[in-house]
C-alpha cells in the first residue's frame, strides 16, 4: 500500500512541499511518527509498507531520498539498497536497523547505503542526517522552521519550534487561547508571541495572575469597579479588560480562579459583555483572551474545581509547551543566551562555559524550567572570577548521579560520552597533567582520578598522591 501526506498547517506556514522523501517501513505507528517529523521539517513524504511497492513507486515518480527499514516482509531494506543503487545510484539511501544488527548496518553501509539508524530512531539525529545527505547532493533544503519571528523564543528543539509555527498559525485568529505548561517554561513570553504577531500588536498586553486572589479583586481587577462598590473604592476605575482594549488580555494561573468568578467570566465571554463591579452599564469588550495554566484543567473539571463549560471556552485553541527536561536540545541555546544577556546586563565580559558543566546541565531535569535555568545562570555569572563556568560551579544537585538515572531519549543523549570525551579533551589541553585537567575540569584531582577509572580510562593502580603523569 502506498499513502502520500502532508502537515497541513506547516505547509501553510512553510509553503514548500518539493522534497519528496520515500519512506518505507512496514510498521504502521513508526510510519506515521517518521512522516510527522520529516513533514515538520518541511519535506513531503511517500510512504510504502514494502520494498516492492516502493520500487513501484519509484518507477513513477522518483524521491529525493528513500529512508528504509531493513526488516520487511518481503524484500530486505539492504536488497532494496542494491536494486536502487543499480537503478539509481545517486539517490542516497537510508537504512534503519534494529539494536543489536550493527552487522547489518555495516553491510549496508559497504553496499552504498548513506547512513544507518539504529531503532528506537532519534528525531534529531534523524533529522539531521537527511539534511546532511541532502545538502552533500546538492539539493536544496527546505527552509527551517527557526526562519519563523522568534518572539525571543531561544531554543532549537521540535518542542520549541513547533511552539514558533503554532505562534505564527494562530496569532491571526481572534480565538481565545489557552497555553498549558509547568512553572517557568515559558507561557507568558508565548502569549506575548502570540500578541506581538496578531493584528493587535499596536493594541495592549496586559496580563493578570488570578491566582490566590479573593473574589471580590478579581472581579475589580478584570472588570473594573464603580465608585463606593466596596469599602476604598473612593472612584470608579477601569477593568483591565477595558483597558486592553482591541489587544490581548493574558489571564494567568486560569485554574486558580474562584469559582464564582468562572461563572461571571463564562457569561462575559458568551456574550462579550459584562459589568463593572457595583454597576449596572453592560459594557462590551474587543480584547482577545490568552489564559495559561500550570494546572491540568481537564483534571480540575473532573475534580469539580474548574467549570467544564469555562474550560471549553478557553480551550478553543490549546497549545501546551513541554518541560525543559523534555526539550534538551534547548538548554544549551538557552544558556549561552542567558550568559550573554546577563553578561551585557551586568556590563562584565564575556563569561564562557565549559563542556562538562554543559554536559551537567543538559543532564539536569529542571524542576523549575526555564526560570530556574536563568535564575542559575545569572547567580553563576555574578558569582564567577575566572571567566569560565566549571563544573564544579554548578549547583550540587546538578553534580549528583541522579541526573544520569533522568537521562531520556534511550540512550540518544549519552552523558557517559560526553564525560569521557570532556576527561580527555582536559587530559589533552593539559598534556596528561591529571592536576592541571582536574583544574580544568573543576573538580578534585582524586575525583578526576575515580571519573577516569570509571570511564574505563585508568587500567593499572596508581598512587593518587603521587606522580604526575598518566
Ligand atoms: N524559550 C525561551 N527563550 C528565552 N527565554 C525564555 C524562554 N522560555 C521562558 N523564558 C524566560 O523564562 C522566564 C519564565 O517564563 P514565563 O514567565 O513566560 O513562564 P511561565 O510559564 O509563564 O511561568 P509561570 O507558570 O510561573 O507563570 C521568563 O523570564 C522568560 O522570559
Amino acid at each position: 500500500m502506498i499513502h502520500t501526506s502532508s502537515f497541513q498547517g506547516i505547509e501553510k506556514t512553510i509553503g514548500m512541499r518539493s522534497q519528496k522523501i520515500l519512506l518505507v517501513e512496514d510498521e504502521k505507528n513508526l510510519r506515521s511518527v517518521l512522516a510527522a517529523i520529516l513533514e515538520a521539517e518541511g519535506f513531503s513524504t511517500t510512504q510504502t509498507e514494502s520494498a516492492e511497492d516502493a520500487l513501484a513507486v519509484m518507477a513513477g515518480e522518483l524521491p529525493v531520498l528513500v529512508l528504509t527499514d531493513q526488516r520487511l516482509p518481503g524484500m530486505s531494506g539492504t536488497e532494496l539498497l542494491a536494486r536502487i543503487k543499480e537503478r539509481w545510484p545517486r539517490i542516497p539511501v537510508l537504512i534503519a536497523t534494529a539494536y543489536g544488527e550493527i552487522e547489518q548496518a555495516v553491510q549496508a553501509i559497504k553496499a552504498g547505503a548513506e547512513h544507518y539508524l539504529t531503532k528506537p530512531v532519534d528525531e534529531g539525529e534523524l533529522v539531521a542526517i537527511i539534511r546532511q545527505a541532502l545538502s552533500c547532493r546538492g539539493h536544496t533544503i527546505p527552509p527551517r522552521s527557526q526562519d519563523l519571528p522568534r518572539h525571543g523564543i531561544i531554543g532549537e528543539s521540535l518542542g520549541t519550534l513547533e511552539i514558533l509555527e503554532m505562534i505564527n498559525l494562530v496569532a491571526p485568529a481572534p480565538s481565545n487561547v489557552l497555553i498549558t505548561g509547568e512553572s517557568g517554561t515559558g507561557k507568558e513570553l508565548v502569549a506575548r508571541g502570540l500578541h506581538v504577531a496578531s493584528p493587535r500588536a499596536h493594541a495592549p498586553f496586559l496580563a493578570f495572575n488570578c491566582g490566590a486572589i479573593p473574589l471580590d479583586l478579581v472581579e475589580s481587577e478584570i472588570f473594573g469597579h464603580e465608585k463606593g462598590a466596596f469599602t476604598g473604592a473612593v472612584r470608579s476605575q477601569a477593568g483591565k479588560l477595558e483597558m486592553a482594549g482591541s489587544g490581548t488580555l493574558f489571564l494567568d494561573e486560569v485554574g486558580d480562579m474562584p469559582l464564582a468568578m468562572q461563572v461571571k467570566l463564562l457569561r462575559t465571554l458568551q456574550e462579550r459583555e459584562y459589568t463593572r463591579l457595583g454597576g449596572n452599564q453592560p459594557l462590551r469588550f474587543a480584547a482577545r483572551i490568552i489564559a495559561a495554566t500550570h494546572v491540568d484543567l481537564a483534571k480540575a473539571v473532573e475534580a469539580g474545581s474548574f467549570r467544564e463549560d469555562l474550560y471549553y471556552r478557553l480551550n478553543v485553541i490549546p497549545l501546551h509547551i513541554p518541560p525543559l527536561r523534555e526539550r534538551r536540545e534547548d538548554i544549551a541555546p538557552l544558556v549561552r543566551h542567558f550568559l550573554r544577556r546577563v553578561c551585557t546586563e551586568l556590563g562584565r565580559p564575556e563569561v564562557d562555559i565549559a563542556t562538562a558543566a554543559l554536559a551537567a546541565m543538559e543532564a539536569y531535569s529542571w524542576p523549575g524550567n526555564i526560570r530556574q535555568l536563568e535564575n542559575i545562570v545569572e547567580r553563576l555569572v555574578v558569582l564567577n572570577r575566572g571567566g569560565t563556568i566549571l563544573a564544579a560551579d554548578l549547583p550540587n544537585e546538578m553534580r549528583t548521579t541522579e541526573t544520569e538515572r533522568i537521562l531520556p531519549f534511550g540512550g540518544a543523549y549519552d552523558l557517559h560520552a560526553v564525560e569521557r570525551e570532556a576527561v580527555l579533551s582536559a587530559l589533552n589541553k593539559a598534556q596528561s597533567n591529571k592536576s592541571q585537567a582536574a583544574l580544568l575540569l573543576g573538580i578534585s584531582r582524586k575525583q578526576l582520578h575515580t571519573r577516569m577509572k570509571n570511564l574505563g580510562l585508568v587500567v593499572d593502580r596508581e598512587d593518587v598522591s603521587g606522580g604526575e603523569k598518566l
